[in-house]
């Protein structure tokens, strides 16, 4: 059983059906849940949170039912919403204490997480501030901030990249790393972006219409090809000419750029490009394995194009 389960979850909304049907595991961990726009992800969290009672099958979360023990496990989880919900004219140090106390925790426990964690999520010299004069990143930061104050055992994160430019994303991603795999905190954190959760997430589940479409672990969808990528260090064709040295010898390979991309059977495989390199008197500059993305997967898979 994972963090939290779903059986054949459905949610009707009068006019549309947001989830349908949906069965999936959330483990430990990190869990990139990715899907389009209305794919179902926002509908999912509030299931889960119990806020919102499904109109068919079964939710379990950490080990409890959230339509009748909703208070119970809002507990133990945090929510970080996806639209811009903070008080412009409060602090985050005032908010984020605020939402300690509110979750249980005595005035100075409440202080003392308060600052642990504006520090952690690098609002420390700001935390005095109204958050209405904030960026967008600082934002999201204080949101996350008040998610996690409390410690929670799973924290579910609504799309915390939206609106961020590249560098305030990538600081978003990798504070989500270290809350999930640092702090022990699991983490289901949506993205209508695949590629961007790649490197964060350890397992992947995506939805589409409010269906399940794949869940595997991240690795397994990125796994090695068992090729490799040639580079080497000579006058303008050498790549080509190792390329046709390598067909020549029945070793499948296929230029990539200015570099050669190879099929490698056999480990002696490696030795022969190794070998013709230094024939041809070239410089081998890299020899490197090739990794799908999960953005070629799902292309590869025929899903849609998230
Ligand atoms: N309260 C509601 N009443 C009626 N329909 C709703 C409601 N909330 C969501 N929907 C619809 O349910 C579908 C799923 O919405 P949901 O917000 O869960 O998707 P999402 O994947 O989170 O997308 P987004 O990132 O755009 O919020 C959409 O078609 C949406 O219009």
């Amino acid at each position: 059983m994972g963090v939290a389960d779903t059986q054949g979850l459905t949610m009707q909304y009068p006019r549309v059906r947001a989830l349908d049907d949906l069965t999936l595991s959330v483990p430990e961990g990190i869990t990139g849940v990715v899907g389009v726009n209305g794919a179902g992800k926002s509908t999912l969290i509030k299931v889960l949170l119990g806020l919102l009672h499904p109109t068919g099958g079964t939710v379990r979360v950490l080990g409890m039912d959230p339509t009748v023990q909703g208070a119970e496990v809002r507990a133990l989880l945090g929510y970080m919403p996806e639209h811009d919900v903070l008080p412009g004219d409060v602090s985050a140090a005032d908010f984020v204490m605020h939402m300690a106390m509110m979750s249980g925790l005595p005035r100075n426990a409440a202080r003392e997480r308060t600052s642990d964690v504006l520090r952690h999520v690098g609002l420390a010299e700001e935390r005095h501030r109204p958050m209405g004069g904030y960026s967008t990143g600082m934002k999201q930061r204080a949101k996350l901030a008040q998610a996690i104050v409390h410690s929670p055992h799973l924290v579910l994160l609504d799309e915390p990249t939206n609106g961020l430019d590249p560098r305030a994303r990538d600081d978003m991603l990798e504070l989500i790393g270290r809350i999930g795999h640092d702090f022990g905190i699991s983490v289901m954190v949506t993205s209508h972006l695949l590629g961007e959760l790649e490197r964060t997430v350890d397992h992947v589940i995506v939805i589409n219409a409010g269906r399940l479409l794949r869940a595997e672990r991240t690795q397994d969808l990125t796994h090695t090809t068992g090729n490799v990528l040639v580079e080497v260090l000579g006058p303008p064709g050498s790549d080509r000419r190792i390329g046709q040295a390598l067909l020549d010898r029945g070793v499948h390979a296929w230029p990539v750029g200015d570099r050669i991309e190879v099929q490698v059977e056999r480990p002696e495989t490696l030795d022969l490009i190794r070998d013709l390199v230094a024939d041809e008197g070239l410089g081998l500059v890299r020899l490197q394995e090739v990794h799908h993305s999960l953005e070629e997967v799902f292309a590869q898979g025929g899903g849609p194009q998230v």
